[in-house]
């Protein structure tokens, strides 16, 4: 199964489709208002954001996750326990990932066990919220503004994933200039065919 996308949300912020599902939601920046509002598969692809829908059970044998790496070249993997006790600096961490950022590269994260909230940019500059469960593969592209925290459950484990050797630098919001950013609005803009100021 390839990319899925939720085209609109319910009331328990999830929807069936094509037999995959993300869980989204757009927030407003206070983030102590939760607005369900309806994206488009065709406005969430064109982010540029895709996603699959996998069998964590046994991450290690899964086939299906073995196709995907082949076919993007992800021959980079490490696991990310998101703990106080496995992760140095902790605090500082979960500081950082939730400081709005790009990357010069695209962020693969798969959801092992846990849950947390993925939030990005949609091309009107809003907040999407992507709630992320254990089977979630989810990748942003190099240059889309976006940011992590945890939920409730407060734990996560995420397999990471890279082309070659990895390179994790956040460049912090705004990087308007970063040629990642650059690109990723050029992309943007081509897949819409109108300047991202007429919207
Ligand atoms: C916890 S992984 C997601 C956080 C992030 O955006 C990053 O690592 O760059
Ligand atoms: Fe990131
Ligand atoms: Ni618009």
């Amino acid at each position: 199964r390839m990319v899925n996308y939720v085209s609109n949300l319910n009331s328990d912020l999830s929807l069936i489709r094509h037999g995959s599902w993300m869980r989204v939601m757009k927030i407003n920046n206070s983030l102590i208002t939760v607005t369900p509002n309806t994206l488009t598969i065709e406005e969430f692809a064109e982010l540029g954001v895709l996603y699959w829908r996998l069998n964590p059970d046994d991450y290690e044998n899964d086939e299906e996750l073995q196709k995907i790496r082949e076919a993007r070249g992800y021959n980079y993997m490490d696991l990310l326990d998101l703990c106080p006790e496995k992760v140095a600096n902790y605090e500082e961490k979960l500081k950082n990932f939730y400081t709005e950022h790009i990357h010069g590269d695209e962020e693969i994260r798969y959801c092992l066990e846990g849950s947390g909230y993925f939030d990005v940019r949609d091309k009107d500059d809003q907040w999407i919220r992507i709630w992320i469960k254990a089977g979630d593969l989810i990748i942003l592209p190099a240059g889309i503004y976006h940011r992590f925290t945890l939920d409730t459950s407060n734990y996560v484990k995420l397999m990471r994933l890279f082309v070659g050797e990895p390179v994790w630098t956040a460049y912090n919001r705004p990087q308007e200039n970063h040629p990642a950013r650059k690109e990723y609005i050029k992309g943007l803009t081509g897949k819409l065919g109108v300047p991202l100021e007429a919207h």
